[in-house]
């Protein structure tokens, strides 16, 4: 996979070449290009934003210099949006993602999306975001998806690339060696995981539950299934209505207090 950023802090991105992402760059599993705007500047100043039409706070960013950028990004032979093998693989057309507080929210399921992707080119936004003709115009040659990592405004789009970026990566094959898998993890089957213990036994006056260790493999699985019922119960009930349910989840959820929703 390989993962362009365009930006006007390439500095930010620093930690897609750190630890595990880091690792994956030297394994070859990903390539890592980050872009400064400002290259695709004209002006002495290199500027990249103006005024807004319509009046308001803040500055826009440009559409020439974004134009440009993409433009050289993601050539129009290399979009496969009507020509060439990629025409019939979406999985090989480049994605481009653009983070804004406005977008569809970013999820696990995104990201196991986006893992199967060969190419995705970021745009991170600055000041009162990218003028809306960019995505508007990029979106009628190749895949464009503005999404939002969470309903709150953050002062740029470089550190939701990250966020999307390591959500992304630690899913490809290789680059969480031999740490468990992540379909245990949080979402993956639709649940929060449940609490984890290592050693002492006992850590200022607080044991390890029992059956954790009984050796009972089923009682164990059980166990971890249940806490993860009760932490999503409490946290996020929200999930339990599109999560897999066995029977014997939903006794547990019934002890809970928590029932179906109708319908
Ligand atoms: C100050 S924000 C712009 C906010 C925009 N005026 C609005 O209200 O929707 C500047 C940039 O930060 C990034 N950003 C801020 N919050 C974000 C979020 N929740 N998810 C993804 N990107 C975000 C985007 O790249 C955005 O263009």
């Amino acid at each position: 996979m390989r993962l362009d950023v365009v930006t006007v802090f390439p500095d930010y991105l620093a930690p897609l070449r750190l630890a595990l992402l880091g690792r994956a760059v030297d394994r070859g599993i990903i390539e890592v290009g980050v872009h400064d705007l400002r290259a695709w500047t004209h002006d002495v100043h290199k500027s990249v934003d103006d005024t807004p039409f319509g009046g308001g706070p803040g500055m826009v960013m440009r559409p020439t210099v974004w134009g440009d950028a993409l433009d050289d990004l993601v050539p129009q032979t290399d979009t496969g949006l009507t020509t060439g093998p990629a025409a019939s693989d979406p999985d090989s057309r480049p994605l481009l993602i653009v983070p804004t507080p406005a977008g569809r929210p970013f999820s696990q399921s995104d990201a196991h999306r986006y893992a199967r992707r060969r190419r995705i080119v970021f745009a991170c936004g600055r000041y009162e975001g990218i003028d809306q003709r960019v995505v508007d115009e990029a979106s009628e040659r190749m895949d464009v998806e503005e999404v939002s990592i969470g309903d709150y405004v953050l002062i740029g789009g470089e550190v939701a690339v990250l966020v999307i970026a390591e959500a992304v990566v630690r899913l490809l094959p290789g680059v969480l060696g031999n740490r468990r898998s992540h379909e245990e993890d949080s979402f993956s089957d639709g649940l929060l995981e449940g609490p984890s213990y290592t050693r002492p036994e006992i850590w200022r006056d607080r044991p390890v539950p029992d059956v954790l260790k009984s050796g009972d493999h089923a009682r164990i699985a059980r166990w971890r299934r249940d806490e993860s019922l009760r932490r999503t119960a409490e946290r996020r009930p929200d999930l339990l209505g599109g999560a897999p349910l066995s029977a014997a989840d939903l006794q547990t959820l019934a002890e809970l207090g928590w029932e179906p929703p109708e319908g």
